[in-house]
């Protein structure tokens, strides 16, 4: 069966994804504090490690639990649900515009709700 990663185009649909929703994240006000300072190569980890993941990719991901991944800014910049919706409008915006069609879209953004709680540190 194919998966959620497959049907958008796997590995160069990320790709294609990467550098269009680094620009909505950086561009929003909300979340874009939460990135300053933060090399490049953070960044990226960032913004394909999430990606890969929303689009329910191959768990190539082999560095820290969602949790402790996110631990610091939950404590020291409040990282909260209200960031973590605007995660993911841009998530959908960057695939409204890649052309993915809007169920592959709510997939999507089911799976990274899936972590919702784990990268807010509510278990
Ligand atoms: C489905 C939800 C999310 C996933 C799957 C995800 C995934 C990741 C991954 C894989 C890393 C790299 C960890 C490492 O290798 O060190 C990371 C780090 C990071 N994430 Fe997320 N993330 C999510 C939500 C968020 C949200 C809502 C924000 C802020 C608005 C955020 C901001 C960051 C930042 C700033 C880092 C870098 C932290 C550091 O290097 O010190 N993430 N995330």
């Amino acid at each position: 069966m194919s998966t959620l990663y497959d049907k958008i185009g796997g590995e160069a649909a990320v790709d294609a994804a990467v550098g269009l929703f680094y620009d909505k994240v950086l561009a929003d006000e909300r979340i874009r504090h939460f990135f300053d300072g933060l090399d490049m190569e953070r960044q990226h980890r960032m913004q394909k490690g999430f990606l890969t993941f929303a689009f329910g990719g191959p768990n190539n991901y082999s560095g820290k639990s969602m949790a402790a991944a996110h631990r610091k800014l939950v404590d020291e910049k409040g990282l909260d649900d209200s960031h973590f919706d605007a995660v993911i409008e841009d998530l959908g915006a960057t695939l409204v515009e890649l052309g993915v069609p809007d169920e592959l879209i709510a997939e999507a953004a089911g799976i990274a709700e899936s972590v919702r709680d784990a990268v807010l540190g509510r278990g």
